[in-house]
């Protein structure tokens, strides 16, 4: 499917995403979603997980404010979503910051998500390889990290994707990178937490390298949109969700580079 096929049927399925977020991106993240075309619910309970993931299109796992509760319910969630081929999409925040969220990071992997999003330095670290991280931002280039994210991809059979003023995204044999986007963007909090929230969406209505490439694609077209309106990051917020709903299907190719 081409981006524009998928950015079609994502809005007319407008799939239901269950995210697995943090505090941080809790609301970023829906209003991302919706604004796109989908459908988000922020469900971490434990209790609810058994019911709740089987029923979704996709999920998506961002550990950026993990804890044991919250851990729990993420390894459940990634486990249901695995048995029953539903995609998943992980966002390793910051995991190289502790032994404790390095290791749940490296369980949540091993539970083979779908599609795995983080930023240069996140991808490198995932990898076992060093980097400039610095919390939840990124120190390293993308270019820096490529080789990663291939190295990544062969290795959990996930397709991988690398953020930043150039994105990366890799299954291990194809590539493509994405140009675009606004200087704003790593700005704002959240917004890769929410663009992983997204990819959820777009895994839901077709296979996971295309839908990466959407999703990526669907950013950086809004992110240019939003970048030329505002005036600092408060009002580039206003502009981003406003251009992610009137981005449209033949958009997107522009901004693709294979
Ligand atoms: N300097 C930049 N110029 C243009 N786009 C950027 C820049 N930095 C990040 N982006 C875009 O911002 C979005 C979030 O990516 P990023 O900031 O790397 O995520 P994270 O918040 O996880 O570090 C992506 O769409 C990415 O392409
Ligand atoms: C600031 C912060 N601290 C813990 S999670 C989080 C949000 C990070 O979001 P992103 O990586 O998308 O900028
Ligand atoms: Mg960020």
């Amino acid at each position: 499917m081409t981006p524009a096929e998928m950015l079609r049927q994502m809005r007319a399925d407008a799939p239901l995403v269950q995210c697995i977020t943090n505090y941080v991106a809790m609301n970023i993240a829906a209003n991302v979603v919706l604004a796109a075309g989908a459908s988000p619910a922020m469900v971490h309970a434990v209790e609810e997980i058994p019911e709740f993931t089987p029923i979704a299109g996709a999920l998506t796992i961002n550990i950026g404010t993990v804890s044991a509760p919250w851990r729990d319910s993420m390894l459940l969630a990634a486990e249901l979503a695995r048995d029953k081929t539903i995609p998943w999409v992980l966002d390793p925040v910051a995991h190289f910051i502790s032994d404790y969220r390095r290791q749940v990071a490296q369980d949540l992997l091993a539970r083979r998500p779908t599609i795995v999003r983080g930023n240069a330095s996140e991808i490198l670290a995932l990898a076992g390889e060093a980097g400039l991280g610095k919390g939840a931002d990124s120190g390293d280039s993308v270019e820096a990290a490529e080789g990663a994210a291939r190295m990544l991809a062969q290795r959990s059979g996930a397709v991988v994707a690398i953020t930043g003023p150039l994105d990366f995204v890799t299954d291990g044999t194809r590539a493509a990178h994405l140009s675009g986007g606004s200087a704003w963007m790593p700005k704002v909090t959240a917004l890769g937490c929410s663009l992983t929230a997204l990819m959820g969406a777009y895994a839901a209505v077709g296979p996971a390298f295309n839908a990466t490439l959407a999703a990526l694609a669907h950013f950086k077209v809004a992110g240019t949109r939003a970048g030329a309106e505002a005036t600092g990051p408060g009002s580039f917020q206003v502009h981003f969700l406003d251009a992610l709903a009137a981005t449209g299907p033949e958009d997107l190719a522009a901004v693709i580079r294979t």
